[in-house]
């Protein structure tokens, strides 16, 4: 499935009774790059969730290449090219790396899974451990490289450098670089890292209680301190 443009309107949701996004539009080209960031609790998982279909919508639409995807269930939007990989990563830690990853091939062929190794190598010397044997950057890895197989053409990323050491961030943001660079894929990327995800894509929202309360270039937030330290945390770079 080749990279596919995404359009958000007006979208309010949440859990339940409980409202957390509220009135978010925001749309992203094919192939193109968003990050998301925003403090603890703003609704950037959420964001994601609804994307995937997986919370409550109360208003709004999303749209897929022109297609409104909004009736569909969670199954019918990862048919229809939407790929999440959970915050919560979310591997089968009682299967091997190579079972975990055939999960993901679908209708695939078996030999697909070599795009997986190819693209974290690390994968492929541990493709006979289990789940539960993987550092927390090996497992990030194989969420990654599972969600990937299904070959999504929107990929949404929910703060994958969490809790992981620089050198496994660096591998990972390499692996996000030339995904992205193939142009087969359009990507969303939340991250609290705030010059991974500056670095990582040219256009930026930020979320503060469910809203969009900044959207721009990211070199202009880059240069702006003090949205950065109002809405990020952050008083600047260095
Ligand atoms: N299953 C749920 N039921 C009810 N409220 C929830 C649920 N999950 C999250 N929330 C609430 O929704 C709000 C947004 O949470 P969300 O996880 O989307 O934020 P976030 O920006 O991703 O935060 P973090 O960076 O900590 O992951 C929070 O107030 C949270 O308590």
């Amino acid at each position: 499935m080749p990279a596919a443009s995404l359009d958000v309107r007006g979208l309010s949701a949440g859990y339940g009774q409980t409202h957390v996004l509220e009135d978010v539009s925001f749309s992203v080209p094919a192939g193109g790059r968003l990050s998301i960031l925003g403090r603890n609790g703003m609704g950037k998982t959420t964001l994601m969730a609804t994307l995937m279909g997986l919370t409550r919508r109360y208003a709004g639409s999303i749209g897929v290449d022109g297609r409104d995807v909004t009736g569909l269930r969670t199954t019918g939007r990862a048919r229809g090219g939407i790929g999440l990989v959970p915050q919560t990563r979310e591997i089968f830690k009682g299967l091997t790396v190579e079972e975990n990853l055939f999960v993901g091939l679908k209708d695939r062929p078996r030999r697909a899974i070599e795009e997986a190794y190819a693209l974290f190598p690390r994968l492929g010397e541990r493709r006979r451990n289990l789940g539960s044997q993987l550092s927390g950057g090996e497992q990030q890895m194989l969420a990654t490289a599972r969600t990937i197989l299904g070959q999504p053409s929107i990929l949404l990323l929910d703060e994958p450098l969490e809790g992981l050491a620089p050198v496994i961030c660096d591998m990972l943001m390499a692996a996000f670089a030339q995904l992205a660079s193939s142009g087969a894929m359009t990507i969303l990327f939340v991250e609290q890292r705030l010059e991974s995800a500056l670095d990582f894509a040219e256009e930026v929202i930020i979320l503060e209680r469910g809203r969009i309360v900044w959207a721009g270039a990211s070199a202009a937030l880059r240069a702006d301190g003090a949205v950065l330290e109002r809405y990020v945390g952050v008083g600047g770079l260095h």
